[in-house]
């Protein structure tokens, strides 16, 4: 049986320990130490994170050491970059961090020289990019690519389409890439109905080849282009391929191996926009920059790996987290890229850190008698400053955030990203500071309405600041992410690895289907709710 964290000695002098500072203020915190602005902070590769402004003591800081210590945070770490089988409930190494370690690294598991594999893909998808980006790869027809579609979900979705987005500026070619996910049809009607099948290529993305919302998506996508073309299944070796584990279930769905891209099953959907399912990011922005990405990431799994608990940053803003979840009651944890490419970075995070992190047993099974994973949430500032901030600087809810930007623009206009910047570092002094009774007495505000003005501060947040939006400084901060996730699965015991919870509703809908359509009689609904909605859902479809 695994530790019950919450039992031990660490924990429950954080526990003592969070009594006693719970109210104390970031103000006092700064006036006590001129230096703390630059004492808590640390720079892994490109990004600077100044942690400074976050409610802890050095104290605080110390005992959440010493509970990774007592968990074996350490050797959890390298369990994981050794390529041991720590994803329990499935049997299976967790080796994300092996699809960008450099070609001349050293690395076998499980009798797999796994170096030589992630290459061997590597530049396959760059052979194969190349080609369709210089036009010589060319459609049924003989005309070349200019539309890339990529079909997935989850991991196989978010991803890629965060990416592309965030890299928009290192996009050099007349390919622009769309990207279908959901099973409602209007997704996929919205993104192909104004193509040109001619000049479209289909990359179908998906680990186990089973999904349904990308078998279904692809189905149709290969009758549309079928149909559009007026083209027998030959042309379907021009206009599709498939990034999956499984070459058998590629195969049966009629894509040709050739043109497949596989990665194994220690890579888990979450954790795989840097392996093949990174596709079409690769026929976006090219093969180098791809690689300038990988490099990022494998800057910070380095840092993860060799740097010790007190300096190292994911491990400490993972712990951080814990710290806020655990100890002072926070239930959500706000990501605010001041990056509007970053657009999607907090809906990737959504699942990075909650499908690794929602868990209530941990990997041996027991329960947890304590909080594990926090809602993920976020939208680029300065949007979210006009929508939601208000609750930030004055609501009732502890809500710790990360602010991500960047020192220099991908475009500027005048000095607007000197105006944009600004609004960042304000935001992080007011939530920090806020502002007090007496100084808004100060200003003359009449007596009833001082009160709605006071601005009381000491909300946290973590700074992360870093030269420019690349494609390396992105593989680094996907990286931290997916390591302060690791961070936390590892201090509450859980597996941050499978996803069981997602499968029963899976199995349902595919159970319900009959039903909406008639085919099954409505006595075999589940429940009286569901059984009454179903009856709605028909007759409103003229169905009886
Ligand atoms: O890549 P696949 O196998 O189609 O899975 C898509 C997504 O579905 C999930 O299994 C959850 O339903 C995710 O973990 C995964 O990223």
């Amino acid at each position: 049986m695994s530790t019950d964290p919450s039992t031990t000695a660490e924990w429950q002098a954080l526990q003592a320990h969070a009594d006693k500072v719970r109210d104390t203020h970031l103000r006092d915190l700064f006036a006590a130490d001129p230096q703390r602005g630059e004492r808590l902070t640390g720079q892994v590769a490109d990004l600077h994170v100044d942690y400074s402004k976050n409610r802890v003591t050095d104290e605080t800081l110390s005992l959440l050491i010493a509970l990774a210590e007592r968990v074996g945070l350490r050797r959890q770490i390298e369990a994981m970059f050794a390529g041991e089988h720590i994803n329990t409930s499935e049997d299976r190494a967790v080796l994300h961090t092996a699809l960008r370690v450099p070609r001349d690294f050293q690395l076998t598991v499980d009798g797999q020289n796994v170096v030589a594999d992630v290459h061997e893909v590597l530049d396959r998808m760059a052979a194969f990019a190349e080609r369709v980006r210089s036009g010589e790869w060319r459609g049924h027809t003989g005309k070349p690519i200019r539309t890339v579609v990529n079909i997935g979900i989850g991991g196989s979705d978010l991803g890629p389409v965060m990416a592309y987005e965030a890299l928009k500026a290192y996009r050099d070619t007349d390919i622009t890439c769309r990207f279908v996910s959901n099973i409602d049809p209007t997704d996929l009607y919205d993104k192909t109905h104004d193509l040109d099948p001619e000049t479209t290529l289909f990359v179908v993305v998906s680990k186990t080849f089973s999904t349904l919302e990308t078998l279904t998506n692809a189905k149709e996508a290969r009758r549309w282009l079928l149909e559009k073309l007026g083209a027998d299944e030959s042309a379907v070796a021009k206009h599709f391929v498939a990034v999956s584990t499984s070459e058998q279930r590629v195969r049966d769905f009629g894509i040709d191996p050739a043109n497949m891209f596989g990665f194994w099953d220690w890579v888990g959907g979450r954790y795989s926009y840097d392996s093949a399912v990174g596709l079409s990011l690769m026929l976006a922005i090219g093969p180098e920059r791809f690689r300038e990405m990988l490099d990022g990431f494998h800057a910070v799994d380095e840092h993860f790996r060799a740097t010790p608990i007190e300096r190292n940053l994911p491990a400490l803003m993972g712990l951080l987290n814990v710290w806020y979840n655990n100890f002072l009651g926070a239930q959500t944890h706000a990501v605010l890229p001041y990056s509007q490419y970053l657009h999607r970075f907090p809906a990737y995070l959504q699942q990075l850190t909650m499908e690794s992190l929602g868990k209530s047993v941990r990997a041996d099974g027991t329960p947890v008698t304590y909080q594990t994973g926090e809602i993920f949430w976020g939208e680029p500032g300065t949007n979210g400053q006009h929508a939601f901030y208000q609750l930030l600087h004055q609501g009732t809810k502890l809500v710790p955030a990360d602010f991500i930007g960047f020192s220099e623009p991908n475009h500027d206009i005048d000095a607007m990203h000197d105006l944009f910047m600004s609004n960042f570092f304000a935001q992080t002094a007011a939530l920090a500071f806020g502002k007090t009774k007496e100084e808004i007495e100060a200003e003359g505000t009449p007596a009833e309405v001082v009160p709605h003005k006071v601005m009381p501060g000491n909300r946290p947040t973590t700074s992360i600041l870093a030269p420019k939006l690349t494609p390396a400084t992105l593989g680094q901060l996907v990286a931290l992410y997916e390591h302060i996730t690791f961070t936390e699965g590892m201090i509450w015991g859980i597996d941050p690895f499978d996803q069981w919870g997602v499968e029963l509703g899976k199995v349902m809908a595919n159970q319900l289907a009959p039903l909406l359509t008639g085919e099954k009689p409505l006595d075999a609904a589940p429940d009286p709710s569901t059984r009454r909605l179903i009856e709605l859902y028909r007759s409103q479809r003229g169905r009886a």
